[in-house]
């Protein structure tokens, strides 16, 4: 029998900097070609736009496949396994897959979607990467106290005292085989490694957790873990399912109660923007306003040939010309994300104002 191809999850919350570290894995990937599948909340496949705009040799563009029909977490069987079929079953398969998960997808389901027969005999989950926001995380977006959480608890069993943010979070990071503190570029020295320390002490014993800036690892880092994630499903619990279980017993199949229902995005659409850094600036007025947790997208600026692409993770934002226009009509659109009851049309005008 062929030896199983590998595959690596790649996962962390919105705008951690998972599509960076994909990008520099494709620039750097040693020969090794490499099939993506890329899963992305909200509709706008910004994220497979950039990578297959990346212009590298040994990624082709239908090397990259999207899954959009909502988060992969909840469309496995729909959507996952036969995407997994048509890459296994191409006459030139790839050496590795990595898969993106979107911002808010669950890992547990995704990896447990290996054990699937058809699948579970042709390829193996090669290791878990969560990639986490450094500067985020340090700044205590997901941070809750433990202690105070576990005796609010004690006191009222039926009360959920977690955020979404802060369950999505730990299970990112229980189902890690190597965690990635990202955007170190932003952190005060000695901050990178008190945030290593606490989410080694965190994560699942003998996670690797390693520091990086705009996510350049080597690939070698990356790929290779030869984990077998599938295998050891119990031990990566999902945090929502575990808080409620105080007999310690993980091994329920039982499907994570955390709905998708708590976030939401919608794109606003409008014209050419006068100035890139005066819209820049707007952006992320609007941010900071309405609370808005990640918006993305692409803008077109009067006199420029070039497209701009627009990346927030809370109010920092960053603008870059990817490329030109072609075609494709000059328009602005921009995905936005957040937790839900957003006010969308509020949102909507202050970003075409
Ligand atoms: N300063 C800094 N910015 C970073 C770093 N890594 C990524 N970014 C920026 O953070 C933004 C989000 O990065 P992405 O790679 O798109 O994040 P993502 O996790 O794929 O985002 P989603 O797919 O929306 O969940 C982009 O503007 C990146 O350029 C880093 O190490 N330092």
């Amino acid at each position: 029998m062929p030896a199983k191809i590998p595959a690596t999850v790649v996962t962390g919350f919105l705008g951690a900097g998972k599509t960076t570290l994909i990008r520099h894995m494709l620039e750097n990937a040693e020969g090794k070609r490499i099939a993506l599948i890329i899963n992305e909340f909200g509709d706008l496949g910004v994220d497979g736009d950039i990578l297959k705009g990346c212009g590298i040799e040994t990624c082709t563009e239908e090397d990259v496949v999207e899954l959009s029909n909502g988060c992969i977490c909840c469309t496995v069987a729909d959507d996952f396994i036969p995407t997994m079929e048509s890459l296994l079953g191409r006459d030139n398969p790839p050496d590795h897959i990595v898969i993106e998960t979107s911002g808010l997808a669950l890992p547990q389901p995704l990896v447990r979607a290996f054990n699937w027969p058809g699948i579970s005999t042709r390829v193996t989950v090669d290791g878990v990467v969560t990639v986490v926001d450094g500067k985020a995380v340090s700044a205590g977006q997901f941070a809750h106290n433990v202690a105070a959480v576990d005796a609010q608890r004690k006191q009222d069993e039926n009360l959920d005292h977690e955020t979404p943010l802060s369950e999505l979070f730990e299970d990112q990071i229980a189902c890690a085989d190597m965690i990635v503190v990202n955007k170190a570029d932003l952190l005060a020295e000695g901050e990178a490694d008190q945030l290593r320390a606490r989410l080694k002490a965190e994560a699942r014993d003998g996670v690797q957790v390693v520091t990086a800036t705009m996510g350049a690892l080597p690939v070698s880092v990356l790929l290779g873990q030869g984990v077998g994630a599938e295998a050891d499903l119990e031990a990566r619990h999902e945090v929502h399912h575990h808080h409620h279980d105080h007999d310690d017993d993980h091994d329920h199949d039982h499907e994570h109660a955390h709905g998708h229902d708590e976030f939401e995005s919608f794109v606003v659409e409008r014209g050419e923007v006068a100035d890139a850094s005066a819209f820049a600036e707007q952006v992320s007025e609007v941010i900071r306003t309405h609370n808005i947790l990640r918006l993305k997208g692409f803008a077109s600026v009067e006199g420029k040939p070039m497209r701009l692409t627009l990346q927030a993770v809370g109010p920092r934002v960053d603008t870059y010309y990817d490329r030109p226009f072609g075609t494709e009509p000059r328009s602005t659109r921009l995905v936005v994300i957040g937790e839900a009851g957003l006010d969308a049309a509020a949102i909507d005008a202050a970003l075409k104002a």
